[in-house]
Order: C-alpha cells, then sequence, then structure tokens
C-alpha cells in the first residue's frame, strides 16, 4: 500500500502473534484526517487485535506513524497524549465511579482541545443531569456512550471505535451512529471495528476485510458488490471476483 502524503494514521507491516497463533499478517491501513474508516470482519478475523495493536496494547513487527512520526514504540499513554484514543470493547468504566467521574479519567491524560466535559454533555443531552449517577446503574447503551465521551474529552486525532453495537438493542445503535457524522466535523478521523457489515458500509468512506489476520478487501463500499464482500468476510471465492 502506497502511504498518500495526506495520511494522518499509517501503519504497514503489522504482524501480531499471540502466543504461537499469528493473529495478524503484514496488515497495512491508512487513515486520513476526518475519514471514518471501518474494519469489518467475522469473529476472531483480527479486527480487535488491530486495533489494540494500533492503541500500543500488542507488541507488532511493521511500522505505525501518526501524523508522520513513527510511534510504533510509544506506549498507550504516550499515543493517547499524541491524540490515538481508544474506546475499547465491553466499555471499561469504572463502575464505582459516576458518569462525570468517568469521563474526567479520560481528560487527564489526554490533549487539550475543543472537546471538554461540557461539549460531551451538550453532544449526549441525558448526562448533564445525571451526571453524578454510578455507572453501575446505567445500561448497555448508556455505558456506551460514556466510554465514548471519556475518549473524546481527550481530544483524539484518531479515534479508534471498537465494536461499539456488541450487545446493544439496534435503536441504541442506530443514535450512536447517527453522532459519528458531528465527531467527524470536529476533525477527528474515525477508524471503528465492526462485525455488522451493513451498518459500518453506511457510515464508512473507505473499508477493510480482514480474515484470518490478512486483508482479504479493501477500498469505498461502493466499489464492490455486496457478494464480493461477502465472499471476501466468508473467504469463498466468487467468479470474476477478487
Ligand atoms: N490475548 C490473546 N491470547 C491468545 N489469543 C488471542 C488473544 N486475543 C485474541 N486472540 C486470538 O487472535 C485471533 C484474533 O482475535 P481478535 O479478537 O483480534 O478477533 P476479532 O476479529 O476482533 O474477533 P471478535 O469479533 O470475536 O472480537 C483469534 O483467533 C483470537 O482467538
Amino acid at each position: 500500500m502506497t502511504s498518500r502524503p495526506d495520511a494522518l494514521l499509517v501503519a504497514e507491516g503489522l504482524t501480531v502473534r499471540h502466543g504461537q497463533l499469528t493473529a495478524l499478517h503484514d496488515v497495512a491501513l491508512q487513515v486520513r484526517p476526518g475519514e471514518l474508516v471501518a474494519v469489518v470482519g467475522a469473529n476472531g478475523a483480527g479486527k480487535s487485535t488491530l486495533l489494540r495493536t494500533l492503541a500500543g496494547l500488542h507488541h507488532t513487527s511493521g511500522r505505525i506513524t501518526l501524523d508522520g512520526e513513527d510511534i510504533t514504540g510509544l506506549s498507550p499513554h504516550q499515543r493517547v497524549q499524541r491524540g490515538l484514543v481508544m474506546v475499547p470493547e465491553g466499555r471499561r468504566l469504572f463502575r464505582s465511579l459516576s458518569i462525570e467521574e468517568n469521563i474526567l479519567v479520560g481528560a487527564s491524560n489526554g490533549r487539550s482541545g475543543e472537546w471538554d466535559l461540557d461539549r460531551v454533555f451538550d453532544l449526549f443531552g441525558w448526562m448533564r443531569g445525571r451526571r453524578h449517577e454510578k455507572a453501575d446503574h446505567l445500561s448497555g447503551g448508556e455505558q456506551q456512550v460514556v466510554a465514548i465521551g471519556r475518549a473524546l474529552v481527550a481530544n483524539p486525532r484518531v479515534l479508534l471505535l471498537d465494536e461499539i453495537s456488541l450487545g446493544l438493542a439496534p435503536v441504541v445503535v442506530g443514535q450512536i451512529y447517527r453522532m459519528l457524522p458531528t465527531l467527524l466535523r470536529s476533525d477527528m478521523a474515525v477508524l471503528l471495528v465492526e462485525q455488522d457489515v451493513a451498518q459500518a458500509m453506511r457510515v464508512a468512506v473507505r473499508f477493510q476485510c480482514l480474515l484470518e489476520g490478512r486483508t482479504t478487501l479493501a477500498g469505498a463500499p461502493d466499489d464492490y458488490s455486496h457478494e464480493q464482500v461477502e465472499a471476501a468476510y466468508f473467504g469463498f471465492a466468487t467468479e470474476g471476483g477478487s
């Protein structure tokens, strides 16, 4: 993959092993400013491993740059300070802390910028009046939104979203996805991992499909037929397809 001059996040040659298992094989990826890119793939395809590797949670061969700076050797903490911020699968909130306290955790290590507690409350109006409620008392959808708020106050340049729709009711997933364009308007790029291909294709300008740790298809959603994407997702050949 040729690195485009305007790319913000660039990963090349990512190979990641979990013990004996190679979870990623020579994966490359690019995200440009203001862009929403989706990584899709079946269970175990390596999507979370890819996101966690970008966030600095797995050792990798290869190279990761953010706005031209090589961040491959940096800790997760240092990557957050540079604007690479992840909303992990399963939300990972502090259950005994309030909504407000959970969000402020995100601000403690982040960059300064336009996103603060107030701006998050403006975006998710219901939170303001419930700011002192414990995370423990929230529904799954509410927890997911708090986890997104926690990431936003770190003022990401690239926001990494890992399976934000997992375990949530479709109506809640719809609400969360409808908020994504607002984030992109504030000049943030989003890289999201999603098992629901249809959902991902509706919002992404580009996508990348993984299968057993390898990229099987990449491009704009309109570049491929439903059958081609399905073949790349499940790993069967299509006639004349890639
Ligand atoms: N910490 C780990 N130790 C050992 N193997 C792991 C670990 N994390 C992931 N794996 C394995 O690596 C492969 C890729 O897993 P990964 O979680 O990245 O896939 P995924 O596409 O995100 O799938 P899912 O949607 O199920 O989370 C799988 O075979 C998984 O079992």
